[in-house]
Parts: structure tokens; C-alpha cells; sequence
């Protein structure tokens, strides 16, 4: 990911975390850019959200946007994923032709009552058109760890379960992007590190996986690149480590405090909150 805002050069040295259990990929030279965002701008009525925001989203790459509560994460995405069209600017997708460009998880996923969720996932796998729509639908399945759950009623399901459905749903079709919003969200934490873990298997096949979340230590551990929205803008970007060393700071979280402008306790709510 690149942008125009305050960047950090990166080296394919420091790209690489530490940590032991990091699964941050190697490359970061050879990345083709899938999307490319220019100069985006988005508003809805009068209350302006996003503003002159460019950026890339690389194939083989974990990118995660991290900010503030309102400060345009899902509003990026739903732009980046062509769900939202901006009031200025462009978003070009230069991947390969695909059945189906780009997978996308809501924030808040919902399925059709009175159906299971293999019948769900048959039916999204036979909308991209595979062949093989019941075993690529038992394949999602086991990829997010709902097999036991296959003939249950998407009804009866957990909300962390719904989302995992959610996940399973976006990879279908093999997208060359796949948009993730709050993936982890209501998730245990051995669930989080596996959605997490999905994302980066994804991204190691070549998929561009774009992210958010608020869990700090995942996406330190697992990102790529990372971009820090607040108030509509990307305040700063580049592979988490690069960030980390930049400031002298040791951890993904204290990089987000020494950018965001929000006090803990207050959502800056834009379009109402005082500059
Ligand atoms: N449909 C809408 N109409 C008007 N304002 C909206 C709409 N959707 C979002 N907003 C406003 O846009 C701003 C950004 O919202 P967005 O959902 O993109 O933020 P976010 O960073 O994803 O937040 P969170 O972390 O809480 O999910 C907020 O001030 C929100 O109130």
C-alpha cells in the first residue's frame, strides 16, 4: 500500500517482525498494485468522511487500515470494494480478469433465514459460477472451522459463527481481493488468531487481502502494511515494523497513540465535533 500522506520508507529487513510467530511475508519488491485509490474524497450529505486519500492495495499482502472508532475505516473499504461510489476521486482495479474481482465481509454480516449454511454457501459458490459449487462450499467450510456447523439453520448461529460464515462467503470464486471488515470482531481469541492466520494464507497464495480491526497485537503480528486512518485521512503508513522503528516505540499500539488525534473516552464524531 502506498499513499500520498506521511509514508516511511520501507526494507525488506525491518518489513520482518521479529516476533517468532509472525507470518508477515518476505517480499515486499515485488507486489503488484490491485487497487489503486486516487484522491478520494467521500462525504455523505454534508458531512465530509474521507478526504484526498490515495493509496494501494498490493496482491500478496496483509494490508490493515487501524483508527479511531468513525474515523472512515468502513467507509474506505466500502469504496475500495466499488460497494460505495466516492464524491471525488477514483479507485482502478488492475488485477487479473476474475469471475468475481473482489470478496467483501460487512462489518456486520446477515444471511437469508431458512437455510443452512452449507446451502448458503453452495448457493454464493454457484453465483461466481464453480464448478464444483458443493465441494468448494465444504472447502470454505473447513478453511474457517465450521464443518460441524454445515446443516445448521444460518439462524441458529453464534454472531461470532455468522461471521466466520461471513469469511468463508468473501473467499468464495477465489477474488484477487478480498475485503475484510473487522474480521475478528466478536471472535474468542484462538479464533481471532485463525481468521487472522486465513488472511495471511490468502495473502501467501497472492490474494491482496485488505483488512480492519481494532486488535492491535494481531495486525502488529500480522500485517503487511498497515495504514492509521483519523478524521478521513491516512495519517501514516508502512509495514508495522518499519512504523515501530521509525518512532522508537516497541509495539503497533503506541505507533496509533502517537497518531491519532481521539482521546481515549471521546469518539470524535465528524461532521459534529469541533477541529
Ligand atoms: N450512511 C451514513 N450516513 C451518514 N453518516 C455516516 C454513514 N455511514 C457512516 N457515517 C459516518 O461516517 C463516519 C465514519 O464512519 P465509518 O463507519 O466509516 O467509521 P469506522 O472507522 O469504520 O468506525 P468503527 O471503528 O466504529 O466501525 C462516522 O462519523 C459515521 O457516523
Amino acid at each position: 500500500m502506498s499513499t500520498n500522506t506521511p509514508t516511511t520508507p520501507s526494507t525488506d529487513a525491518e518489513s520482518k517482525s521479529s516476533d517468532a510467530e509472525t507470518t508477515q511475508s518476505d517480499d515486499v519488491s515485488d507486489r503488484p498494485a490491485v487497487l489503486e485509490a486516487d484522491d478520494i474524497d467521500h462525504a455523505y450529505g454534508t458531512v465530509s468522511v474521507l478526504e484526498n486519500v490515495s493509496t494501494t492495495v498490493d496482491a500478496g499482502a496483509v494490508t490493515a487500515l487501524i483508527g479511531p472508532n468513525g474515523s472512515g475505516k468502513t467507509t474506505l473499504l466500502r469504496v475500495l470494494a466499488g460497494l460505495l461510489e466516492p464524491t471525488a476521486g477514483s479507485v482502478i482495479y488492475r488485477g487479473d480478469a476474475a469471475a468475481r474481482r473482489i470478496g467483501y465481509l460487512p462489518q456486520q454480516p446477515a444471511f437469508r433465514p431458512g437455510f443452512t449454511v452449507l446451502e448458503t454457501l453452495r448457493f454464493y459458490s454457484s453465483l461466481v459460477g464453480a464448478d464444483e459449487a458443493e465441494t468448494d462450499a465444504v472447502d470454505r467450510l473447513e478453511t474457517v472451522g465450521l464443518a460441524d456447523a454445515a446443516d445448521r439453520p444460518v439462524e441458529a448461529l453464534s454472531g461470532g459463527m455468522t461471521r466466520l460464515v461471513g469469511i468463508a462467503q468473501a473467499t468464495i470464486g477465489d477474488p484477487p481481493v478480498v475485503v475484510l471488515d473487522e474480521p475478528a470482531s466478536g471472535l474468542d481469541p484462538g479464533m481471532s488468531r485463525h481468521v487472522f492466520e486465513i488472511a495471511s494464507e490468502l495473502a501467501a497464495e497472492g490474494t491482496a487481502v485488505l483488512l480492519s480491526s481494532h486488535d492491535l497485537a494481531l495486525v502488529d503480528r500480522t500485517a503487511d502494511e498497515v495504514a492509521v486512518l483519523d478524521e478521513g485521512r491516512i495519517v501514516r503508513q508502512g509495514p508495522p515494523a518499519t512504523m515501530r522503528a521509525t518512532l522508537e516505540v516497541d509495539s503497533l499500539r503506541a505507533v496509533y497513540e502517537e497518531s491519532v488525534a481521539a482521546d481515549a473516552g471521546t469518539v470524535r464524531v465528524q461532521g459534529v465535533t469541533d477541529e
